[in-house]
């Protein structure tokens, strides 16, 4: 079953474009959005957000319209976390993670104890139990990472939407943080859609590639049948080979 879907969908913005988008996002798997930069990954990202409204086309959750959900009817099926850039609050960890449950709440009143769970739930699926309490500005950017994570997780939904979450970290906190999402999805079924540069993390850890080229959908498939030398030079304009070994791609640049 397909959770979340595109019809030729357009969207223009300044000289860019996106063209006649056409894509599945299978349930319960975990896709990776690839492509060079500026081929528009974050903006189809989004779209399927509702951070972007369409110019023509139709994106459907669960065959509905998306425009047709209520804005917190689709924050309680949707999680987005954008590209770390914003300016970080003077709050604990709890305190982040607590703002997943936003779109659950009322405006006034405590924190209701099953909040309060799920808080705890994200906390310790992300393995921040002994940092809860510190300062968010205090922590690390693998741990920041994984604490903004536990915030999207909090929102308890069927899909989380990514946008480069390894930017910034080490290989360590790289792979700490794949093998998160990984176990998210496989322990609870939800649909990880992230947008990635790393193409070892996309082939290893992705059921499903999409490929981007200059507003297009390029390729789309699985990483290994489609992660091949022609496609490195056709859409990210390098002479390389490629070889998967463990599941990951190793590509060698020829010159
Ligand atoms: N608000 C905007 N107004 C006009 N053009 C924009 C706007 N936001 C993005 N663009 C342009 O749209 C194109 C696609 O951008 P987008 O961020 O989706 O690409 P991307 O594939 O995610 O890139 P990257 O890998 O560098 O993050 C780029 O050319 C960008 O300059």
């Amino acid at each position: 079953m397909t959770v979340l879907k595109s019809e030729e969908l357009q969207f223009r913005q300044g000289k860019f474009q996106l063209h006649d988008i056409n894509i599945e996002f299978p349930e319960g798997k975990m896709t990776a959005i690839v492509g060079p930069n500026g081929s528009g990954k974050s903006t189809l990202l989004k779209l399927f957000a509702r951070l972007l409204k369409a110019d023509n086309g139709l994106v459907t959750l669960d065959n509905q319209p998306i425009h047709k959900y209520k804005r917190k009817e689709y924050s309680q099926k949707i999680a987005m976390l954008p590209q770390a850039k914003e300016v970080l609050p003077s709050i604990t960890v709890k305190e982040l993670v607590g703002y997943g449950r936003v779109p659950f709440q009322r405006l006034t009143g405590p924190v209701s104890e099953e909040d309060k769970e799920i808080i705890a739930w994200a906390i310790r699926e992300t393995g921040l139990e002994n940092m809860a309490d510190r300062m968010v500005g205090h922590l690390s950017g693998g741990e920041l990472q994984r604490a903004r994570i536990a915030m999207a997780l909090a929102q308890k939904t069927s899909v989380l939407l990514l946008d480069e979450p390894t930017t910034f970290l080490d290989i360590t906190h790289q792979l700490e943080l794949m093998k998160i999402l990984s176990r998210i999805n496989k322990t609870h079924q939800i649909t990880v859609i992230m947008v990635l540069h790393e193409l070892q993390y996309a082939g290893a850890y992705s059921d499903n590639l999409i490929v981007m080229k200059r507003g297009e959908i390029y390729q789309t498939g699985k990483p290994q049948a489609i992660l091949t030398a022609q496609l490195l030079k056709e859409v990210y304009e390098i002479d390389a080979s490629i070889k998967f070994e463990n599941n990951y791609p190793v590509i060698i640049p020829k010159n």
